[in-house]
């Protein structure tokens, strides 16, 4: 297989999960890449920041939510027709946090049921992972995209028992 990226950006993608009432909070993101999309809260890293570090900040300006845990539960590399940088996406849940979710300048946060997704107002790939995310499994995955940004030309699933600090090529 040809190499799909020449270097990887890391990125950052927090889920706040209700499970006892089986709900998930998303965001409209009001600006930037993926403008206009609903998603989870996340971002670049700050120099000297771990990624987990970034991942409780970036939930915390995006939503006003102050993670109390973090549980790594996927690793996405995104690539895209043209672009050889790689985006390595960090995703995490937190299933104990502090705050009531707030609009931000970036993001417009809502609770939503387990089953009333709006996958079809998401990036292409969420209906794949998220899904396995809310039944308590891991994974690491590939998604290359056209340049439309949206469909999916390859990709590569699996599920693990944990998730690695890098995505191998
Ligand atoms: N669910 C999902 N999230 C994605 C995909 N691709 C992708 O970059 N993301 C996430 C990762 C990050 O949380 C976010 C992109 O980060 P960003 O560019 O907005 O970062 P930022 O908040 O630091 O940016 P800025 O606007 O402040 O410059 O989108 C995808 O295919 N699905």
């Amino acid at each position: 297989m040809p190499q799909l990226y020449t270097s990887k950006k890391p990125l950052t993608l927090v889920f706040p999960i209700d499970w006892e009432n089986k709900k998930i909070l998303l965001g409209m993101k009001k600006r930037g890449f993926g403008v206009n999309k609903i998603n989870g809260f996340g971002g670049k890293l700050e120099p000297g920041e771990t990624v987990e570090q970034a991942a409780y900040r970036e939930l915390l300006e995006e939503s006003m939510v102050e993670a109390q845990n973090m549980i790594k539960v996927g690793l996405n590399m995104f690539t895209f027709e043209g672009d050889s940088v790689g985006l390595e996406v960090h995703v995490y849940l937190t299933t104990d946090y502090r705050g009531e979710p707030q609009e931000t300048n970036e993001m417009r946060p809502e609770w939503y049921d387990f089953d009333k997704i709006p996958f079809e107002q998401m990036w292409t790939d969420d209906a794949y992972w998220l899904p396995k995310v809310l039944n308590h499994e891991k994974f690491v995955a590939q998604y290359h995209f056209a340049q439309d940004q949206t469909t999916i030309l390859s990709e590569t699933f699996n599920l693990v028992d944990t998730v690695p600090d890098d995505y191998e090529q």
